[in-house]
């Protein structure tokens, strides 16, 4: 690979750099494409920018025809518009202002009437609600139907009843006959008032005329009409004297009625008024500039952050495709396109959560990004010379400053070459690599493959390439022990051509080195290479913020208590930082750094081991500076009880149990697998068949494969790859099985290729037999013994957590180690047999056929459960 094809290359964050825009948008609208990649660092092809770019194209299309024909349909309503006002000038009265004015007016007569006579303040009264519209569209409504909405309640309910009401009343007798007569007339006289204008009239005429007896009723007809005369009915009226004393409460009566008008005037005012205001406000673009949006929103709150109508945005959504409603939320992706739709810039804040910091995606300013050391971690199969390199190269460039230094083992070091730094992970091996990737770290930025000439491609070559794949990390290739007569460079290459490592010699990207660790040959060459690989990558940090990176390792120091190397990442450690390592909390007492110098300050890529911490960390364990120690402690505590929390809840890796369950929810597309046989023959047997499987949703993918015992390193590829382990006439090594437990990797055992892919196929079909699991209930100290002959040892017990109860199996524990197992024999509290025994009580018990129990031993409680799929 020449440097001039790495810069070449185009990255996604150059490329979402060159567009102004986020890695993380570039990263969605790829992923909406359909083009996978893996991270920031990916490389563009061609054909993935051709496909951005057309995507940028047609939104920026669909924006500009919207809005064309936004600008179209505007033009046509304003050109309408033109055209309406001369027409709506030129007939004012007849329309709706003629209504708005009348209607003071004719209730103000109406409300003057009624004061003058007591049968009108009574419909008033009756009628207040109905009074208020009533007022003017007596006349009103003869031109416009809207006023028989108002009208209609009021114009014949109220009246037909007081005319009934009336006539009921002494006050009207003469109403009495009139009640009766007028009911109808009064229903049928009303209630075409509400649709013709006539009513009204007819209203008048009922009472002026024919039914004089129904002066009640037809005055109030008559109150709707201002123009009627309705003083011979008043004259006549026989309760006048009992209308007299209504007059006051009409006074009031009339007060209040015409509140409301007042009322329905002034929102009849408000509402033009608001009309006005929104023409003002069409003409005023008040859109802002930039918004700032604090996650998920709906379209309600989007279109007030924009000073848009709703319907606007509804509508920019319909074109970007989304039927939305008022209240539909809308993803970050979807704010951004309709912002953009109206050249509003979307600033994004999440709210941060200071808990799950590893979280936290910071982003710099391009211009306090300053060039860092790559950091590099060295991989290979057994005794290729990963050590003696490590060691090579940790000599022969001691940074010239530091000479004489005593070297320290931190985990990590660093050495300058042509004035430029590398830091090199020294912990040989993958476990390293893949522990902190399984734990959310990313810490290698290069992987220098060692691989011996005189050996060739070996399993854990092999594996180391799959690991460094899986991490995406560029790989450099030492080919080391060149100066062995029996060395064959070029076999290397064509070996792992293979795996596709091709040298740029034949026309691949990868460098390839060839190297003697022991006789320091070409070293200064590797080192080159690997700023070289730097140099195209250019790796950068901010080094002004509060620091942040990764623990390499720890441990309980017996001089300086607990200790952590800690790989700094971002910002700058100081001492006297406060801190939050994994769940663990602390303030930088002293920092040192590979050469043994005690260090101020640390900046970025910058290995150092500190003290001053509670506990210890582990490694891969996110690492973060904060304000002060109170809100480390506060941090670390949360963390830790979220971390006892998940413990105990469901394991989220992936194991052929839940598979179906993953699957079903989504979770699920790849059934990552690692296959460990005994022979080449069956991993490609097994291999085969594997992908032969077809079950709808999911597919087998092998990640890794290789021939020998499952090793740790394949349970820590496999936790960190969400992957199972089968084994075929293989079994873990020791150490793997109890990391697997613990990392709750699945590994499936099988001797028969049938059993194999049969049991993945049920498990991705969910068929599974159900699986019975282990559960611990409790915890018992022995605090006594009683040998009782013939009956057996008795151990008398302080549950200390949980309860222990008579059906359930127990272990017994003995600093640390499981001495025996067995059923629990009997169970007393004092004499008495019980089922359960609870936490902080006392008991006696007996495990089957265990007589060896000793004060201060454990029990362990446990019962065998079926796991629910
Ligand atoms: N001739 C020769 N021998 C080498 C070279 N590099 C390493 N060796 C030898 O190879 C053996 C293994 O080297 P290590 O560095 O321990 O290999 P490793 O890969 O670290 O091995 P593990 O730590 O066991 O995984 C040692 O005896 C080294 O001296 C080299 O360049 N040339």
């Amino acid at each position: 690979m020449s440097k001039q094809e790495n810069k070449d290359k185009l990255r996604v964050y150059e490329y979402a750099k060159s567009q102004n825009m986020s890695s993380k948008e570039i990263l969605t609208i790829l992923k909406r494409l359909g083009l996978q990649v893996n991270n920031h660092m990916s490389v563009m092809e061609d054909h993935m920018v051709e496909k951005v770019e057309g995507f940028f194209r047609s939104i920026k299309e669909n924006a500009a025809a919207k809005r064309a024909q936004q600008e179209l349909q505007a033009a046509q309503q304003r050109q309408a518009k033109a055209q309406e006002a001369p027409r709506q000038q030129g007939a004012p009265s007849a329309n709706r202002p003629a209504t708005v004015n009348a209607a003071p007016q004719t209730n103000a007569a109406g409300a003057q009437r009624r004061g003058d006579r007591p049968q009108s303040g009574q419909n008033a009264q009756g009628g207040g609600r109905s009074d208020r519209p009533q007022a003017g569209q007596g006349e009103r409504r003869g031109d416009r139907p809207q006023g028989g909405r108002n009208d209609r309640p009021q114009g014949g309910r109220p009246q037909g009843g007081q005319g009934d009401r009336r006539g009921d009343r002494p006050q009207s007798g003469q109403a009495h006959g009139g009640g009766r007569n007028d009911r109808p007339q009064g229903g049928r006289g009303d209630r075409p008032q509400g649709g013709r204008p006539q009513g009204g009239g007819g209203m008048r005429g009922g009472a002026g005329g024919g039914f004089r007896g129904g002066a009640g009723g037809g005055f109030r007809g008559a109150a709707l009409a201002p123009a009627a005369p309705p003083q011979p009915d008043r004259k006549k009226g026989s309760g006048k004297d009992k209308d007299k004393d209504r007059r006051n409460k009409n006074g009031e009566n009339s007060r209040k009625f015409e509140e409301p008008r007042g009322g329905f005037k002034g929102k009849l005012n408000a509402g033009k008024g608001g009309k006005k205001g929104q023409e003002r406000r069409e003409k005023v673009d008040n859109t802002p500039k930039k918004i700032i949006v604090r996650g998920e929103m709906t379209v309600g709150e989007l279109a007030k952050l924009l000073h848009k109508d709703v319907s606007d945005v509804i509508k920019k959504l319909m074109f970007l495709g989304v039927l939305a409603t008022i209240n539909q939320v809308l993803d970050l992706d979807a704010i951004q396109l309709v912002a953009g739709e109206y050249g509003v810039e979307v600033e994004i804040k999440l709210p941060v959560d200071e808990d799950a910091f590893e979280t936290i995606e910071e982003q710099d300013d391009p211009a306090d990004l300053k060039s860092r050391p790559p950091v590099v971690t060295i991989m290979g199969h057994v005794d290729h010379g990963k050590t003696t390199l490590l060691d090579a190269i940790r000599h022969t460039n001691v940074t010239s400053g530091e000479a004489g230094g005593i070297t320290q083992h931190i985990g990590a070091y660093q050495v300058e070459v042509n004035g430029k730094k590398i830091t090199f992970l020294d912990t040989p091996g993958h476990e390293a690599f893949t522990t902190m990737r399984a734990r959310g770290a990313q810490v290698t930025d290069i992987t220098v493959l060692v691989v011996a000439a005189d050996d060739g491609v070996m399993p854990q070559t092999v594996e180391a390439i799959n690991h460094a794949k899986a991490a995406n990390v560029p790989i450099i290739v030492a080919v080391n022990k060149i100066d062995k007569p029996t060395a064959n460079p070029d076999r290397i290459m064509q070996e792992l051509t293979e795996y596709g490592l091709v040298p740029e010699a034949w026309g691949g990207d990868t460098i390839y080195v060839n190297i003697s660790a022991k006789m320091r040959t070409n070293l200064e060459e590797l080192l080159e290479m690997i700023l070289l690989v730097a140099e195209v990558n250019d790796y950068k940090a901010n080094p002004d913020k509060r620091a942040r990176g990764t623990v390499i390792e720890a441990e309980l120091d017996k001089g300086k208590g607990p200790v952590a190397r800690v790989l700094v990442q971002h910002g700058t450690l100081h001492v006297g930082d406060a801190f939050v390592a994994g769940n663990c909390f602390g303030r930088v007492r002293a920092m040192v750094n590979d050469r043994g110098r005690r260090l101020k300050e640390a900046g970025p890529s910058t290995p150092v081991e500190i003290t001053g911490l509670t506990e210890v960390p582990q490694a891969g364990d996110p690492f973060m500076v904060f304000e002060d120690e109170r809100k480390a402690r506060a941090i670390a505590e949360r963390r830790a009880a979220k971390a006892r929390e998940s413990e105990r809840g469901a394991n989220a890796r992936v194991t052929l149990d839940d598979l179906y369950k993953q699957i079903k929810e989504g979770e699920i597309k790849d059934l990552n697998v690692i296959i460990k046989a005994d022979v080449q023959g069956s991993v490609e047997a097994l291999k085969g068949s594997l992908l032969k499987i077809d079950v709808e949703g999911v597919r087998v993918k092998i990640i890794h494969s290789g021939v020998g015992a499952i090793t740790e390193s394949d349970v820590a590829l496999a936790s960190a790859s969400n992957a199972i382990i089968i084994g075929f006439n293989v079994r873990p090594e020791t150490q793997a099985k109890a990391t697997a437990e613990q990392e709750g990797v699945d590994i499936r055992l099988h001797n028969i290729i049938y059993n194999v892919t049969d049991e993945i196929e049920q498990a991705m079909k969910g068929m599974l037999d159900p699986v019975v699991r282990e559960v611990v209930i409790g915890h018992a100290e022995v605090r006594n013994v009683f040998r009782v002959s013939k009956v057996g040892t008795i151990a008398g017990c302080m549950v200390t957590s949980g309860k222990i109860t008579r059906t359930a199996e127990a272990r017994l524990i003995r600093d640390g180690i499981v001495v025996h197992q067995g059923k629990i024999g009997s169970l007393k509290r004092f004499k008495d047999d019980v089922r359960e025994v609870a936490q902080g009580y006392e008991c006696g018990l007996m495990i089957d056929g265990v007589s060896d129990i000793q004060e201060g031993d454990t029990i362990e409680a446990y019962v065998m459960e079926t796991v629910e799929r």
